[in-house]
């Protein structure tokens, strides 16, 4: 396994060495000092790592250590070292062309201690790093320092609200004081577990669904850099996991769960100041629908009013309930409205069938033969109007496939917004699910393409039976075809479309994906946008948890 790497030329430090083997491939010394440690190998090539402590503060072996997986997939599996960093051989050819890094982040520790976290989206965030230059990929991870995974590492103890688990009160005032902290976002996670975004700044972000779990990185180290601090007025304590991010635009989606609604803002570059844009109320209750995530089309942002909506009474709940935080009310039936970026508008809001997405895909306008905006057509990855994948995505449901087809099915959901007045919208399937094994999740699209008509999206489809989405699908939306990647027994990230620098072609670039391979180990996989055949692919020392969006810094 470890042979596999080779390791990177550094400066020496001249520190005291000794020698030691690095899984089977011979080390000629190990020198360390306080957090890094430096290893040559016969060689001449040296790594640097740093020495890696574990939840418990405890100090680890710097060396990426064999897996104790029995060889499984250790998609659902804490990440085995906090950190650590070097050059991947790579098989086949990663074009010259491809110089930056992508990030990619999700939760990847799931424990406290002994106690174990019981949802996906519980996990402490570990941001891992491809650093493509001149064909040659150097990998990094590293958990963030968030608040809350400092705290649990210092105390021993989950500190924070996470998205399902909540802290144990020794008594009943503790309780009324957790409560009290709930209302004021105190007790509410910082765990930047979700995403991560570049800003037109160039400042690197993490985020989550709470608004205080926005932490700066920096990209090439992977190190936390500070917390992410809005200066204006809002005081709203969550926010959409998504923002649309551009190289001019920052869009984001604050929900008021007070007086049920959406507030539509923008952040200029360089400053860390939301402006509204305007705010739409909404038209079923109790409360605002879920929005992890929305779409924008060249003149309009798409806020979905969707019928798994925030729940107070679960929220104050210290137990999960089968829908966390949400509850399904489909009495309250779904809607989307369409606001004006210029003037914050509502320009339609359209009852629209029930619905369930994390993802939204994409959207544009349509125009008539004068050109004139007629509609907005909206994608996204939709799991066919049924809450179970939530539930599908607790860890134990994960941990423990035996076989059976459990993934519920899901589809390209097209909404057309019609912008005459009337006051209903369709939703239907863009195309036969079955060309992705009807499961469809974790979208990327050409950037160049957000909110306008485009014809490709990659994501994860499904190969069944499966307990999860374990296929790349590669969907031509004008065709209604979809072409399939698939190593059986393994789970891919979000496959993560880079355009290849003056393409002309919607699909001329590479799709990056992470993959957990079944035998515990996992590899780095690079397909071509077009053929979506694999050219290159890299091993990891070890094999990494499942992740979940990520984001492309140039090399500038
Ligand atoms: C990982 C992912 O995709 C979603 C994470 C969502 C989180 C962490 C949500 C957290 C929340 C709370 C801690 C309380 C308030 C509600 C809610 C936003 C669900
Ligand atoms: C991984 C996932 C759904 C997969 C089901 O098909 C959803 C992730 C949501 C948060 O980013
Ligand atoms: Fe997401």
């Amino acid at each position: 396994m470890a042979s596999l790497i080779s390791i990177s030329a550094t400066k020496n430090y001249g520190f005291p060495s000794s020698k030691a083997v690095f899984g089977d491939a011979r080390v000629q010394s190990i020198c360390e000092n306080n957090s890094k440690t430096m290893i040559s190998t016969k060689n001449t090539k040296t790594m640097i790592v740093n020495v890696a402590t574990d939840i418990s503060g405890n100090i680890q072996s710097p060396l990426p250590k064999e897996v104790a997986t029995d060889g499984k997939l250790v998609a659902w599996t804490s990440v085995q070292q906090e950190r650590w960093e070097g050059e991947l051989v790579v098989e086949g050819e990663i074009p010259k062309w491809l110089s930056g890094t992508y990030l990619r982040n999700g939760p990847g520790l799931w424990h406290v201690g002994d106690y174990d976290f019981r949802h996906l989206f519980d996990g402490y965030a570990t941001l891992v790093g491809l650093h493509f230059n001149n064909g040659k990929l150097i990998m990094g991870h590293r958990q963030i320092e968030s608040d809350s995974y400092k705290a649990a590492k210092t105390s021993k103890k989950l500190c924070y609200r996470e998205f399902s688990e909540v802290p144990k009160h020794d008594n009943f005032l503790a309780y009324i004081g957790d409560l009290a902290n709930l209302f004021s976002g105190a007790s509410l996670t910082d765990n930047a577990n979700t995403g991560v975004v570049k800003l037109a700044d160039g400042r690197v972000v993490c985020l989550t669904e709470t608004i205080k779990g926005s932490i700066v990185v920096d990209p090439n180290t992977l190190e936390t850099l500070e917390k992410f601090e809005y200066s204006d007025s809002w005081s709203g304590l969550i926010h959409s996991a998504h923002p649309i991010v551009t190289d001019s635009e920052f869009i984001t989606l604050l929900p008021d769960l007070i007086n049920p609604g959406y507030v539509v803002a923008r952040m200029d570059p360089g400053t860390n100041e939301r402006k509204v844009i305007g705010r739409v109320d909404c038209r079923g209750g109790p409360s605002p629908g879920w929005v992890h995530s929305f779409p924008v089309t060249e003149h309009y942002v798409i806020v979905p009013e969707m019928p798994l909506r925030y729940c107070a009474q679960n929220l104050l709940k210290a137990e999960p309930t089968p829908l966390y935080k949400f509850r399904w009310y489909p009495e309250s039936k779904g809607y989307m409205h369409v606001m004006c970026k210029a003037s914050g508008k509502i320009v339609a809001s359209v009852e629209v069938p029930l619905f369930v997405t994390f993802h939204f895909i994409n959207a544009y306008e349509e125009k008539d033969e004068d050109g004139r905006i007629i509609g907005v057509i909206a994608d996204c990855c939709e799991h066919n109007a049924d809450t179970t994948i939530l539930d599908n995505l607790r860890l134990q449901n994960l941990r423990s496939w035996s076989g059976e087809d459990v993934l519920p099915d899901a589809r390209v959901g097209r909404f057309r917004i019609p912008l005459d007045g009337s006051d209903k919208g369709e939703l239907f399937a863009a195309l036969n699910p079955d060309e992705h094994g009807r499961g469809m999740d974790m979208c990327s699209i050409n950037p160049a393409f957000l909110g306008k008509p485009y014809r490709y999206t990659y994501a994860c489809g499904a190969q069944r039976p499966c307990n999860f989405p374990n296929t790349l699908t590669k969907i031509d939306l004008i065709n209604g075809k979809a072409k399939n990647w698939y190593d059986e027994g393994a789970v891919p990230s979000e496959p993560y479309f880079v355009a290849r620098p003056g393409a002309t072609e919607e699909d001329d670039g590479v799709v990056i994906s992470m993959i957990s391979d079944k035998n515990g180990e996992g590899y780095a996989l690079i397909l071509d946008g077009s053929t979506f055949e694999e050219i290159a692919r890299a091993k990891f020392p070890y094999g990494l948890p499942y992740g979940l969006h990520g984001c492309w810094v140039p090399k500038n």
